[in-house]
C-alpha cells in the first residue's frame, strides 16, 4: 500500500472485499465483561476490525460488545475461526452456525481455518483438511462469510486445499513480528495474492521490553507497541493487536502520524529471535 491515513484505511482482498488495515485481537481476553468492554472500547477508539475465534471462548461477549457499540454492521469487519476440533465438511457447517449465533450476526466478514492440522484430526490429515476447505467454500457460497481464509498454513497445507478447492484463501493469519519474518510463508502468500495478517504483532507482549526496540521507538517519540504495529503496516502486513486496557487500546490506533525510516525498518527486520520467540518450524505437526 502506498498511503496510510487512518483506521478506516483498507486493504483489498483477492475477492474484492475491503478489510480495515488494523484489527483488534481477542485471544486470552476473558469471556464476559472484559471482552464486551474491550470490544466496545476498541470500536470507540476507531477500530473497525475485530478478530476472534471459536477457540477463544468469548464470541458471545465479543458479539455483545459489537452490539453495545451501536456501530452499523456494514461499518465493521468481523473475523472468527473454525475450531481446531471441527475439521470435516459437516463439522464446519455446524461450527459457522454456532459462531454466528454466539456473535449475534447473520454473517462474518472473514472465516478462517484456525490451524491446518488439528491434533484431533491428525490421523486423517490431509483428507480432513481438503474436506474442511470444501466446507469453507460452502460457507462462503451461502453468504455466511464474505471471505474465507486460513491461519498458520505453510506451503504443504496450502497445496492440500488448492489441489481440490476452487476458491483461493483471501488471508493467511500467521505469527509475524520482528522476531520472525517468516519469509517463505509471506512469499507464498504474496505469490497467491493471499493477504498476510500478522498475529502476535507485539509477541504477545514479550517484545515490549526489548531495549533495541525502545531505542527505535525513541526516534519517533512513540511506544514500542506503536512502532511494532507501524512496522507491520509498512511491510504491508495487517497487524492484529490485543489489549484489555482502554489507554493501550487507544494508543494502538495512533499509528498514522509517523513513519519508520528505511534504516530503522532494517534494524527491526534484523531482530530475528528477539525475546526468544520463533515459529514452530515443524510443518507436519501444524
Ligand atoms: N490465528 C492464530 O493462531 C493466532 C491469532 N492471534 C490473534 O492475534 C491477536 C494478537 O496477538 P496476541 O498474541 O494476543 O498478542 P499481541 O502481540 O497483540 O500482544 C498482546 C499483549 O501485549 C499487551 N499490550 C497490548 N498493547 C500494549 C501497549 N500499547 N502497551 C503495553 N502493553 C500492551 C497486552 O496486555 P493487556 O491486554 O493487558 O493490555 C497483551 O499482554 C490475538 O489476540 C488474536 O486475535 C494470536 C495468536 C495466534
Ligand atoms: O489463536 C490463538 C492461537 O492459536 C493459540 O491458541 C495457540 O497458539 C495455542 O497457544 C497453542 O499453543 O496452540
Amino acid at each position: 500500500m502506498t498511503e496510510l491515513n487512518g483506521m478506516t484505511d483498507t486493504f483489498t482482498l483477492n475477492n474484492g472485499v475491503e478489510i480495515p488495515v488494523v484489527g483488534f485481537g481477542t485471544w486470552q481476553t476473558p469471556d464476559g465483561d472484559v471482552a464486551q468492554k474491550s470490544v466496545e472500547a476498541a470500536i470507540a477508539a476507531g477500530y473497525r476490525h475485530i478478530d476472534t475465534a471459536a477457540m477463544y471462548g468469548n464470541e458471545e461477549t465479543v458479539g455483545a460488545g459489537i452490539h453495545a457499540s451501536g456501530i452499523k454492521r456494514d461499518e465493521l469487519f468481523v473475523t472468527t475461526k473454525l475450531n481446531n476440533n471441527a475439521h470435516s465438511f459437516d463439522l464446519s457447517q455446524q461450527a459457522i452456525d454456532t459462531s454466528l449465533t454466539k456473535l449475534g450476526l447473520d454473517y462474518v466478514d472473514l472465516y478462517l481455518i484456525h490451524w491446518p492440522n488439528p491434533v484431533s484430526a491428525r490421523d486423517s490429515y490431509p483428507d480432513s483438511l481438503a474436506d474442511t476447505w470444501r466446507g469453507m467454500e460452502a460457507i462462503y457460497k451461502a453468504g455466511k462469510a464474505r471471505a474465507i481464509g486460513i491461519s498458520n498454513f505453510r506451503q504443504a497445507h496450502l497445496d492440500v486445499i488448492t489441489a481440490t478447492g476452487s476458491v483461493m484463501p483471501a488471508v493467511n493469519q500467521i505469527f509475524l513480528n520482528p522476531s520472525d519474518l517468516q519469509p517463505e510463508v509471506t512469499a507464498m502468500n504474496d505469490k497467491n495474492k493471499i493477504l498476510n495478517e500478522a498475529y502476535s504483532p507485539l509477541g504477545t507482549g514479550k517484545l515490549l521490553s526489548d531495549a533495541r526496540l525502545a531505542t527505535v521507538a525513541g526516534h519517533y517519540g512513540k511506544s514500542v507497541a506503536q512502532v511494532l504495529l507501524r512496522w507491520s503496516l509498512q511491510h504491508g502486513f495487517l497487524p492484529l493487536a490485543k489489549s484489555v486496557h482502554e489507554d493501550r487500546i487507544r494508543q494502538n490506533t495512533e499509528l498514522f502520524d509517523f513513519s519508520i525510516s528505511a534504516e530503522d525498518m532494517k534494524t527491526l527486520d534484523g531482530l530475528r529471535g528477539v525475546a526468544g520467540l520463533a515459529t514452530n518450524p515443524d510443518t507436519t505437526t501444524w
